[in-house]
């Protein structure tokens, strides 16, 4: 029988690194995200808006050209370059070097942009986190899994995971089927859901916080930055993975007593982040 390991506010306590008073933002981390598409620019505005309001110092958007005006209007906070083509990226070329990237929230899987994303993973050795659209493409392409770099976080909703890892006939079947992807690929799987499970390997986290006020449209995007931001921040991959899906869950569950369920939106992850860090130490 599988066990797991119950993700509470005492796990998340003694990973959690407090901010050091004489920091400044050269050191605070550089996050980068990766994706947007024609009419899927919401997604990495959230995902990168995310990403700065969880704490890194600078965070900068690849995006293609037709969300330029878009990401600059929506977050002046983010810095943005973009692709060569106006509508999806197809080539994923920069001069700066990020500390973390997040890769396929609103990306779209276009024939130029799943080549896009054969030369970024042939070339790239920093630490990246893949989301939606990136994970569509690697199920697509199952032999690019081993261009990913050890303990590189995927974050599959059940029906991207069910693209990768095939059907499962029980919830036993799931979790022996999961462990064994990431123990072959030497991946962190956010399996997420309602709870939502972290496997690495053997290990099993269970998720502790969250609500069905997260069923809407974006709030992966907005995890995809978040969980960017703490890895960009030098937390370790897994503890970036059990830290982001928790506070990321425990804004709903802020929000809940003001919101209710219906009301809350991907954006309000992002306004009640601050309270959900302010919670750790009360
Ligand atoms: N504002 C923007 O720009 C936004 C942009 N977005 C971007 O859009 C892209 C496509 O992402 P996506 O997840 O919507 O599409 P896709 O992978 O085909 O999944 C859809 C199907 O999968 C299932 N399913 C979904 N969730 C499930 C769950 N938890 N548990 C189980 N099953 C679940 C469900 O299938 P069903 O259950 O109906 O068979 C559903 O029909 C991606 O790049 C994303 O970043 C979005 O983030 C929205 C906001
Ligand atoms: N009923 C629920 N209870 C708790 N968490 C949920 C629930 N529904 C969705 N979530 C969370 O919301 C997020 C949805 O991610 P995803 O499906 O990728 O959304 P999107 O692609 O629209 O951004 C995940 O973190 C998931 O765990
Ligand atoms: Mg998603």
């Amino acid at each position: 029988m599988m066990h797991s390991t119950v993700v509470d506010k005492q796990t998340i306590s003694s990973i959690y690194q407090p901010i050091i008073a004489t920091t400044h933002k050269g050191i605070q981390g550089h996050a980068m995200l990766i994706g947007g598409s024609y009419g899927k620019m919401g997604s990495i505005c959230l995902s990168s808006k995310a990403a700065i309001k969880f704490g890194c110092g600078l965070v900068t958007a690849f995006i293609p050209k037709c969300g330029y005006d878009i990401v600059q209007i929506a977050v002046p906070e983010v810095m943005v370059l973009t692709d060569d083509q106006d509508s999806c990226i197809s080539k994923i070329h920069f001069d700066i070097v990020p500390d973390a990237i997040g890769i396929g929230p609103g990306l779209g899987q276009d024939i130029a942009t799943q080549q896009g994303l054969y030369k970024f993973l042939k070339y790239n050795s920093i630490p990246l986190i893949i989301d939606a659209d990136a994970l569509n493409i690697l199920a697509l392409h199952s032999d690019w899994l081993s261009l990913l770099p050890p303990k590189t976080i995927i974050t599959p909703h059940l029906k991207e995971l069910e693209r990768l890892i095939g059907k499962w006939n029980s919830e036993a079947e799931l979790f022996e089927k999961t462990i064994a992807f990431s123990k072959k690929h030497q991946l962190i799987v956010v399996m997420k859901g309602a709870p939502t499970y972290i496997v690495y390997g053997e290990l099993v986290y269970q998720n502790t916080t969250g609500n069905a006020a997260l069923a809407t449209a974006g709030s992966g995007d907005v995890l995809t930055g978040v969980i960017t931001s703490l890895l960009a921040q030098s937390y370790e991959p897994i503890n970036a993975a059990l830290l982001g899906v928790y506070l990321h869950g425990l804004t709903a569950d802020i929000a809940f007593p003001e919101t209710g369920y219906q009301s809350f939106i991907a954006s309000d992850i992002i306004s009640y982040l601050g309270k959900a860090y302010l919670s750790l130490s009360q």
